[in-house]
């Protein structure tokens, strides 16, 4: 058994104590072995988003572990939690949420620089990952300057630019247009593959869910 995540018995009801509890997942297990690239696909509102805020430590379920890299943060204080999700996890949103203010280059820089990384071997880190995705010559480009497409390959790079042992992705091409989804999709698994990174990724779209290793249903899960 090498998981990079194991999730087990998880359950998750919004507004527990209030007039109208939303009853989100319920006895929820599932893993994501090292290397191993995972698809997660549900229908709307079933709770891909949620699934994805516990294992990335952003929020805590009612019951069950959590279990990064074999340990279980569950119960572990906000700090610890932090710095895992700081080190061992990488995160990709629907929209890029990068610093706007900020090249891309800068943008794949400052999260290095907040774990202590040097400001070289932090530019060095950025160059070569934005070589990867082809944006080398947009490293000293503002978000703004830049398509949706080169924009969320910029928010792959920050992902990785930890080198996180997991990465979460929330519908990473879910903004973009079917064409370009697919090219930029392309690259994150090229990416993601060179790296040697795990990945849980939720999406709506089967034909990418076929492109990766295993496909969950989160409906089948619980
Ligand atoms: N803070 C909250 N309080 C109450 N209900 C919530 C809260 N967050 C989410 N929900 C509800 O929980 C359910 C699951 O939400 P979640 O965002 O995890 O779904 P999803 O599968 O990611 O949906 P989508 O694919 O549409 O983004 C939904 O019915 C949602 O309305």
């Amino acid at each position: 058994m090498n998981d990079v995540l194991l999730l087990d018995g998880i359950s998750k009801t919004y507004g527990k104590d209030g007039p109208a509890p939303v009853r989100v997942l319920q006895d929820l297990s599932l893993s994501v072995g090292r290397g191993e690239v995972v698809a997660l696909v549900a229908p709307s509102g079933a709770g891909k988003s949620t699934l994805l805020h516990i294992a990335g430590l952003l929020d805590t379920p009612d019951t069950g572990r959590v279990v990064i890299n074999e340990r279980d943060m569950s119960g572990q204080r906000d700090r610890a939690r932090t710095e895992a999700r700081r080190r061992q996890l990488g995160f990709v949103y629907q929209f890029h949420h990068l610093l706007p203010e900020f090249t891309a280059a800068e943008n794949i820089v400052l999260p290095q620089l907040a774990n202590g990384v040097s400001d070289t071997a932090a530019r060095a880190r950025a160059a070569d990952l934005l070589g990867r995705v082809g944006l080398a010559h947009r490293s000293e480009h503002r978000p703004a300057q830049m398509s949706g497409g080169e924009q969320q390959r910029v928010a792959f790079c920050r992902a990785l630019a930890n080198q996180p042992s997991l990465l979460l992705a929330d519908e990473p091409t879910g903004n973009l247009d079917p064409a370009t989804s697919d090219t930029v999709f392309d690259m994150l698994m090229t990416l993601v593959r060179e790296t040697g990174l795990s990945a849980l990724i939720a999406t709506h779209n089967m034909e990418l869910a076929g492109r990766m290793d295993r496909v969950i249903r989160l409906n089948e899960v619980a």
